[in-house]
């Protein structure tokens, strides 16, 4: 079943279409990788998904509903986050009090009637379990400002992860991160995500990174959809090849 469907989905900048009428679906508990060249449209498109643009025309339908006119803040709590975005780490909060952060944010619309004591025990077991799955718990008590930069993006992910996103994006999770550790965030991010029921859309530049890690793969250029399939039939396609993987 689809969460995600955009339809004729068409961003201008003046006399740019930097999104191009984008017919694309993501299914529930789907890894999709979106690939493009610089300027392809990949960023304008996630502004458009997550609210931070209008669209120019064009449909997006989110778990049954059109988005049309729906804010950022809205459309995440109805599911669709954009990790990097809502919430943010806090350097001076241990990972604890950072994910317990991200559960309140999301509580407070949905649990007017809990008390105090009962939010601040649920909470904190929601949160050490949530930092457990994503490998962690030995640092939950640590500051965020102490842990590595590969370990803050873990725990961004899990941040937006305790909002109960239907569909997570995310934005090159492993940039700025040493190659040799890439594998590793990725590692812990597919092992939490193939279980679980949130769809991911995941923008990457790392081709290989794509071929190991989405299920799918939807190639962008001049804001438009050049080819979706499996990443085996994506990143072998000719056009793909020449344009975006850059070579002959
Ligand atoms: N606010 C804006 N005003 C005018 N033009 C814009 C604006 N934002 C993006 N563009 C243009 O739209 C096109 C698509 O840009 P976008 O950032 O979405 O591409 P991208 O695929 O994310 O590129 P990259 O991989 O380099 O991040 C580019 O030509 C860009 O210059």
């Amino acid at each position: 079943m689809s969460v995600l469907e955009t339809q004729g989905l068409t961003k201008e900048f003046g006399d740019l279409r930097a999104v191009d009428e984008m017919d694309f679906e993501v299914d529930s508990g789907e890894i999709v990788g979106i690939i493009g060249p610089n300027g392809a449209g990949k960023t304008t498109l996630v502004n458009l998904l997550t609210g931070v643009l209008d669209a120019t025309s064009g449909e997006i339908v989110f778990d049954g509903k059109s988005l049309k006119g729906s804010p950022v803040h809205d459309r995440a709590q109805a599911g669709l986050v954009r990790s990097f975005q809502i919430p943010r780490v806090c350097d001076d909060l241990t990972l604890v009090e950072n994910v317990r952060s991200a559960i309140l944010s999301r509580d407070q619309k949905n649990n007017s009637l809990f008390t105090v004591l009962d939010w601040e025990n649920d909470t904190r077991a929601e949160a050490v379990g949530l930092l457990d799955e994503f490998g962690l718990a030995k640092k939950r008590e640590t500051e965020a400002e102490a842990i590595p930069h590969g370990d803050k993006k873990i725990l961004d992910v899990c941040m937006s992860v305790a909002m109960r996103p239907k569909l997570l994006i995310l934005d090159e999770p492993t940039s700025g991160v040493a190659t040799e550790n890439k594998y590793a965030i990725m590692d812990r991010l597919q092992n939490f995500f193939e279980t679980s029921d949130s769809a991911v859309l995941f923008i990457e530049h790392d081709m290989e990174l794509v071929a190991d890690y989405a299920e799918r793969v939807v190639a962008m250029d001049q804001g438009r959809k050049l080819i979706d399939g499996t990443p085996e039939e994506v990143l072998e396609d000719q056009t793909v090849k020449q344009r975006i993987r850059g070579e002959e």
